[in-house]
C-alpha cells in the first residue's frame, strides 16, 4: 500500500522542532476556529518532548485555548506516577505546566499507582477514551516520534501481537525499548487520526527513514504503515534525509 506523505526537511533538529510547534498551533488554531475542541495525541521520544517545548515557548502558543483541547498519549511507560521516565511527566515539564494546562481534558494513560495490573489499567484507559470513537476521524492530529527500528509508539517490528492489533488500546511486554512494559494505542486507532505527524531525526534514524519512503510492510517497519485521514507528514533534518 503506497501512502501519500508529505516530506518536510529541516537543517537542524531544533529547526524541526520549531517548525512541528508552529504547524502545531495552526492546527489547533484552526480546529478551535471552527468551533471544535481539537483532539491530540501526543507522543514521547526525544524528539517528541522538543516539539511540546518549543511548542510552549513559541509566540503563538498565547493564542491558543489549551484548556479547550483534548489531549491523549499515544503510548505510556508502565511506570509510577510522576517517574521522569513516564511519558506524560516529561510533557508536563516541557509543555502542559509552562502552558498552566491540566483538568479534564488531559487524558493520562494509568499508572501502577492505579492499584491496576497492566491488563487493567489498558481496559481503564480504552474506557476512558472510548467516546473518541463514535466519530469517524477520532483525533485531529497523532504525534509519533520514530524509533531507530523504525518502531512508533509501543509498536515495535517484528511484533505481530502489535502490529496486527485490532483493539484500539494495547498491553506491551518486553519491549525492546525499556521499560518492558508498556500501554500504546495501536495502528488501527492511530490510523483513525486525520493527521498523522512522524518525528524523526539524527544518525541512528537514517534505515528507519528509507524504511518510510520505501514503504516497507508494517511488521518489518511499523512507521511506514502508519496514515492520516487527511494527511501523513514527516518532519526530518538533513542528517537522517540526506
Ligand atoms: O515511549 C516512547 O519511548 C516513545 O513514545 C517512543 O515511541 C519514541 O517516540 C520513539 O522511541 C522515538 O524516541 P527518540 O526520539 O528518543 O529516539
Amino acid at each position: 500500500m503506497t501512502i501519500q506523505r508529505e516530506i518536510r526537511i529541516h537543517t537542524t533538529v531544533s529547526d524541526v522542532a520549531e517548525a512541528v510547534a508552529g504547524e502545531f498551533i495552526s492546527v489547533v488554531g484552526g480546529v478551535q476556529r471552527l468551533g471544535k475542541t481539537p483532539r491530540v495525541v501526543l507522543t514521547g521520544g526525544t524528539l517528541g518532548i522538543a516539539v511540546l517545548r518549543a511548542t510552549a515557548q513559541h509566540p503563538a502558543a498565547a493564542s491558543i485555548e489549551w484548556n479547550n483541547v483534548d489531549l491523549f498519549w499515544g503510548d505510556e511507560r508502565w511506570l509510577p506516577d510522576g517517574d521522569a521516565e513516564r511519558n506524560d511527566e516529561q510533557a508536563r515539564e516541557a509543555f502542559l505546566a509552562p502552558l498552566a494546562i491540566g483538568g479534564d481534558r488531559v487524558y493520562r494513560c494509568p499508572s501502577p499507582d492505579s492499584g491496576l495490573d497492566l491488563d487493567q489499567a489498558v481496559a481503564r484507559y480504552a474506557s476512558d477514551i472510548s467516546w473518541v470513537w463514535e466519530e469517524k476521524t477520532a483525533f485531529d492530529l497523532v504525534f509519533l516520534g520514530v524509533g531507530p527500528d523504525a518502531h512508533i509508539a509501543s509498536i515495535f517490528p517484528g511484533r505481530t501481537d502489535l502490529v496486527e492489533a485490532t483493539e484500539p488500546v494495547i498491553g506491551v511486554r518486553n519491549s525492546p525499548k525499556p521499560p518492558p512494559e508498556r500501554l500504546s494505542l495501536s495502528r488501527v486507532a492511530i490510523n483513525r487520526a486525520a493527521r498523522v505527524w512522524l518525528l524523526i531525526s539524527g544518525e541512528a534514524k537514517r534505515e528507519a527513514y528509507a524504511h518510510i519512503i520505501n514503504d516497507d510492510d508494517a511488521l518489518v517497519a511499523p512507521a511506514a504503515s502508519v496514515e492520516g485521514q487527511l494527511q501523513t507528514i514527516v518532519f526530518a533534518d538533513t542528517v537522517v534525509s540526506d
